[in-house]
């Protein structure tokens, strides 16, 4: 169960993968696209993971649809401020949306500042008119190539007052992290923290990459860190947070089984794990069903869930006072 006396905190999710059926069949028809289905239930199997997927790759094309769509900025915008009525409607009170303008600008050839500015303006009226507050992570999608992570990245820092952290997101076995050192350190100079998707597809080197070369201070996943004691213990030593992703990574094949996910033996070991989404509309979750049917078939116990919910609030990218302000709300 959630513990209701404490705010309830999604740190990793993408809002890129959180598109509505109905938004992506109303945007299709706007832009005239030729899309696989036209009502929900048809385009289901399009844009949901209906059975486990093989591999990472073959979850990551459920998103395609989503960003396929958006035909103009004000699309990029509609998904963000959709984004934050989603999270308003499952309690949340806390939000950091993560999301890749590269990805999101591909199919229309937006400008990639622009559709950062569109979404961050999106996310800052459904933040105004929710009452959830919100954060940004901009995404370098490696998927793409090195090149057109400049691009993102220039793209992002152009906007950089108004993001809080970077991330790396896609084929993490395709495209290593030491291909972004210096995409990463452009980042941490203009003032960024970094949280990267690590140890999902690859093993456990890639975590410690993420953390002693990309900088990272959180890491998204991070399952493979279960296979390397010393990393265990250095993750619990320097309070890297985990953003766990239980059902996704059921989906993704990266666990075999719920009973089987790490998350239960992280929080043993007192690393600051935590309980998130990724992409819901895509994993067709949310973050109760996460708290309430994912983390219970993963072996946590009720306080187990709760200090999960606990370590959000210590992890997450907020100051001093805005962790007040939000724990103030539960006082
Ligand atoms: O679970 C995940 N692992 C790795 N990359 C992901 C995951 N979910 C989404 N993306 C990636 O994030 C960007 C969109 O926000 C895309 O690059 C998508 O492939
Ligand atoms: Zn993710």
């Amino acid at each position: 169960m959630i513990d209701s006396t404490l705010p309830l905190l999604d740190l990793h999710r993408h809002l890129d993968g959180n598109v509505r059926s109905e938004t992506i069949l109303d945007l299709g028809l706007k832009f005239n696209m030729d899309l696989p289905a036209s009502d929900v239930e048809s385009l289901r199997p399009h844009v949901q993971v209906i059975e486990n997927e093989p591999d990472l790759l073959g979850f990551l094309q459920k998103l395609d649809w989503g960003v396929k769509v958006l035909g103009d900025l004000d699309a990029c915008r509609r998904i963000a401020y959709e984004n934050m009525f989603d999270a308003k409607g499952q309690g949340l009170d806390y939000v950091e949306l993560r999301f890749s303008p590269f990805y999101m600008a591909q199919t229309h050839s937006l400008n990639i500042a622009d559709v950062v500015a569109a979404v961050i303006d999106g996310v800052k009226a459904g933040s105004r008119e929710t009452g959830v507050q919100a954060k940004l992570i901009g995404i370098l999608s490696r998927t793409f190539g090195v090149e057109a992570c400049q691009a993102e990245l220039d793209g992002l820092l152009a906007h950089k007052n108004e993001l809080i952290a970077l991330d790396l997101a896609g084929d993490e076995l395709g495209f290593p992290g030491n291909l972004f050192e210096g995409h990463f350190k452009q980042a941490r100079d203009a003032g960024l923290q970094i949280t990267t998707h690590a140890g999902e597809a690859a093993g456990s080197e890639s975590i410690w990459h993420a953390i002693k070369e990309l900088g990272a201070t959180r890491i998204g996943h991070g399952v493979k860190a279960i296979e390397d004691a010393a990393l265990m213990d250095y993750l619990r030593d320097h309070q890297i947070g985990v953003e766990s992703c239980l059902t996704s990574n059921i989906q993704t094949s990266t666990v075999a089984s719920m009973a089987t996910h790490p998350l239960k033996q992280f929080l043993a070991h007192g690393i600051l794990a935590t309980i998130n989404t990724d992409d819901p509309s895509v994993s067709n979750i949310e973050i109760r069903h996460e708290f309430e049917v994912a983390a219970p078939q993963a072996g946590l116990t009720q306080a187990e869930i709760t200090q999960a919910q606990k370590n959000a609030l210590q992890i997450a990218f907020l100051s001093d006072s805005e962790r007040k302000v939000l724990m103030g709300k539960y006082a």
